[in-house]
């Protein structure tokens, strides 16, 4: 019953804007019926129903007006969000709170309003054990994707736990649960895995829940009362530091990628840029053993100030974007490729034969010159002109992009369009396939 405010508000606000009347009378319905089933008097269910409707119709207002969502409109993205739930929350749970217990009291002139004090309470832990899950699942699934085997181990302590305390019916079992999967979330949530951490969460509302409904807590004095609403608000207390870190360490981490996407990519054409493709390209070379073969290619797009200067800057730009796509077109996966200068690329081809590395590059070279590329719906011829080095064992990236470029240097004098490679002996040799181009 307790339960069910938290997983309607969260589920009406993820249907939001399609929520109606309808079904706040469904969420009623709901309520309505285990407690009749369970043989509460009509009176009472009435009164408890009306409230429970009521903070689910508050929560949903507040959370809707005025908490605060990303762009994409996805909960659950800032950290903020996580202690804005629980204040925008507390009006519609004390009013809830208040007016079913008084209610209560005034009807039945039993000593319930302690018990507002209860209800209370168990909304608070549920909004944070699952609101949040609720909220988060559809987007936390899809971030989780291909890491199943990970999702799996790590959620296996908490549902071998929760396997064993089914089968042990001993109130304090939950109880012992729920203070012992404490620390399987505080890892969860270290690791900034919202998903996982959401779910021990769960688990754990899940124990706790089930000490609550076996045990007497109902009947106990108000001095016990008092030392099970303690317990309550420490595990809830717990439950949101869990799931604050693992908002903020999620956070991080995405605020990480973006950061170092921008540092090593080239704001133009989004392939690496000098810097970045110089790191990763060192740090494959110093990788290589002496039976892989690689080889690095400057490529430089011909007479590209006349682009400029005929065309505008923009139009210059655009081809420089219409070019990189074209070279991804033909590059295999995991190779570098990199602008490492105003016009000029490189490309480092690993993993390859000699004999495709050479054809790679008379694919890319003719490939490009031999059609116009077409920029905001019109033709426009350009050629390029290339150097390949193939790498030799413990070779440096220096050593190899400076043969590269002197092959490229070879290619530009012998009239462009066309692609060379450097030769150890310092002769180059012009491949018989492309015929240099007259501009
Ligand atoms: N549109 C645009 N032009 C750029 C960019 N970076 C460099 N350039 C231009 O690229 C041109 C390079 O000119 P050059 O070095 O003379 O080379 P080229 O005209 O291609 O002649 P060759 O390389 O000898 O065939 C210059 O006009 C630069 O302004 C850029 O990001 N955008």
């Amino acid at each position: 019953m307790w339960v069910t405010n938290a997983v309607s508000i969260g589920l009406l606000l993820r249907f939001y804007p399609r929520v109606s009347w309808h079904h706040f009378a469904v969420c009623a319905v709901g309520m309505v019926v285990p407690d009749l089933l369970a043989g509460t008097a009509y009176h009472q269910v009435l009164i408890m129903t009306s409230a429970n409707v009521l903070t689910i119709w508050l929560g949903w207002l507040f959370l809707n007006r005025f908490a605060s969502r990303s762009e994409n409109s996805e909960w659950l993205s800032t950290l903020y969000c996580v202690p804005q739930w629980l204040l925008l929350c507390q009006p519609s749970l004390i009013i809830g709170s208040l007016l079913g217990a008084g209610g209560l009291f005034f009807m039945f002139d039993k000593p319930y309003l302690q018990s507002a004090i209860f209800w209370y309470l168990n909304e608070s832990l549920n909004f944070i054990v699952f609101l949040p899950v609720i909220l988060a699942i559809p987007k936390v699934i899809k971030s989780s994707e291909g890491d199943l085997l990970s999702i799996f181990l790590h959620i296996l302590p908490s549902a071998l736990l929760l396997f064993v305390f089914i089968f042990i019916k001993n109130e304090m079992y939950f109880l012992m649960a729920s203070i012992l999967i404490i620390p399987t979330i505080v890892w969860l949530a270290l690791s900034g895995n919202l998903f996982l951490t959401t779910f021990g969460i769960s688990m754990n509302g899940a124990f706790f829940f089930m000490w609550i409904v076996h045990s007497s807590h109902r009947h106990l004095h108000f001095s016990e009362n008092i030392y099970v609403a303690i317990v309550r608000i420490v595990v809830t207390v717990l439950a949101l530091c869990a799931l604050t870190i693992a908002v903020a360490i999620s956070e991080r981490d995405k605020l990480y990628s973006k950061i170092s996407e921008l540092a090593d990519n080239d704001d133009l054409t989004g392939i690496l840029n000098r810097r970045a493709f110089m790191n990763a390209a060192e740090h494959t070379i110093a990788s290589l053993n002496k039976d892989q073969r690689c080889a690095m290619i400057l490529i430089d797009l011909d007479y590209f100030k006349k682009v400029n200067d005929e065309l505008g800057h923009q139009k210059g730009d655009k081809v420089l974007i219409e070019f990189c796509r074209l070279v991804k077109l033909c590059l295999p996966a995991k190779q570098l490729f990199g602008r490492v200068g105003g016009e000029e690329f490189a490309l480092l081809l690993s993993n390859e034969s000699d004999k495709s590395h050479e054809a790679l590059t008379d694919l890319i070279v003719t490939e490009i010159g031999k059609k116009p590329l077409i920029i905001d719906n019109e033709p426009l011829p350009l050629t390029i002109s290339a150097g390949m080095a193939k790498w030799v064992e413990g070779q440096k990236y220096e050593i190899l992009f400076k043969h590269a470029d002197q092959a490229l240097y070879q290619a530009k004098n012998n009239g462009r369009n066309q692609w060379q490679e450097y030769q150890h002996n310092e002769t180059l040799q012009a491949p018989a396939s492309l015929i240099p181009s007259v501009t």
